[in-house]
């Protein structure tokens, strides 16, 4: 388990991670998802002892990051893919994995097998990998020690399709297996995809965290009807009702049960054209905004 603890993180006056508070907890796979520049990668360099905090505390199974005697063995690791030394083939820096953490030598065919490097790929030096490769490599290095804890930052990033969904399996497995992942992403359907457990964080705090079931159930009903005269009419029975509504292309987002959208309509003598469950529309709605907001970008510079 991870547990993230009032986390705080300024840079001179600006305020990179601010009282970030969060678990990922053990045989789940949490997503940690915010727009660029909302504090994720900063967030995972403190939990990994590469960046100090200004106050609050990150602990692994209880302990913190730099306690651990052989930290590979515990927690598995991957900041920045393209971080690694271009000039080495995945073969060369896995191999330095596995001395570096005392392991057998045949965890790193092992482990190149597990992520999918063939020994043609294994042997070519890493800059004629594409970014997904390197990705995979990353993994390896992160998987290599066999860690009961994954932290990986965008690790996705560069992957395909079906890369992404290979990377679903693995860190499922993982999970299943009773390890604790926790991966970030810029990309809500990357996250909606392979997490079971979202927190999402914007401009260094957090702004919405639950299971994806819950944050996906909480996003209420879609509703449009055939003009916009209607829709109003709609939009004024439901604020009557105290039910609030958000308008969207040709309808409304509605915060209550399709059932109750549905009623109101029909004593409002409105015809709808289509009544349904947003899924996720309200998370997606909110991380928009989120994304759109470049203001801490203004602030930072
Ligand atoms: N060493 C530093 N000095 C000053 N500001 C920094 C430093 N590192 C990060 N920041 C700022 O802190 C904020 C958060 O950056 P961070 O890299 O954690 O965001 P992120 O969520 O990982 O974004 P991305 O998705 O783009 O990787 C940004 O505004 C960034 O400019």
């Amino acid at each position: 388990m991870i547990s993230v603890e009032s986390l705080t993180k300024h840079y001179g006056p600006f305020t990179a991670v601010d009282h970030v508070s969060f678990t990922a907890a053990t045989g789940r796979v949490t997503g940690f998802l915010g727009p660029n520049g909302a504090g994720k990668s900063t967030s995972m360099r403190v939990m990994v002892g590469l960046t100090r905090a200004s106050s609050g505390r990150v602990t692994i199974g209880g302990r913190d990051y730099r306690e651990l005697v052989n930290p590979g063995l515990e927690v598995g690791v991957l900041l920045d893919a393209s971080a690694q030394h271009a000039g080495r083939t995945g073969r060369e820096i896995l191999t330095i994995a596995q001395q570096t953490m005392g392991l057998p030598k045949a965890q790193v065919a092992e482990t190149l097998a597990r992520v999918g490097l063939t020994d043609d790929e294994a042997g070519r030096r890493v800059r004629d990998y594409s970014l997904g490769m390197r990705q995979r490599l990353g993994i390896a290095t992160a998987l290599i020690g066999d860690p009961e804890v994954l932290i990986l930052d965008e690790p996705a990033n560069g992957l395909d399709p079906a890369g992404i969904r290979w990377m679903r399996d693995l860190l499922r497995g993982f999970a299943n297996d009773g390890g604790t992942v926790l991966l970030s992403s810029h990309l809500l359907h990357e996250i909606e995809v392979i997490a079971d457990d979202i927190v999402v964080i914007g401009q260094g705090r957090i702004v919405a965290q639950g299971s994806k079931t819950e944050l996906l159930a909480a996003a209420g009903t879609l509703v449009r009807t055939s003009d916009p005269a209607q829709t109003d009419r709609l939009a004024r029975a439901l604020h009557e009702a105290s039910v609030v509504t958000t308008p969207i292309d040709g309808g409304l987002r509605v915060d209550a049960e399709p059932e109750l959208v549905g009623e109101t309509a029909h004593r409002a003598g409105v015809v709808l054209r289509e009544l349904r469950p947003a899924d996720g529309a309200g998370l997606e709605e909110m991380f928009l905004e989120l994304t759109a907001d470049t203001a801490r970008e203004g602030a930072a510079a």
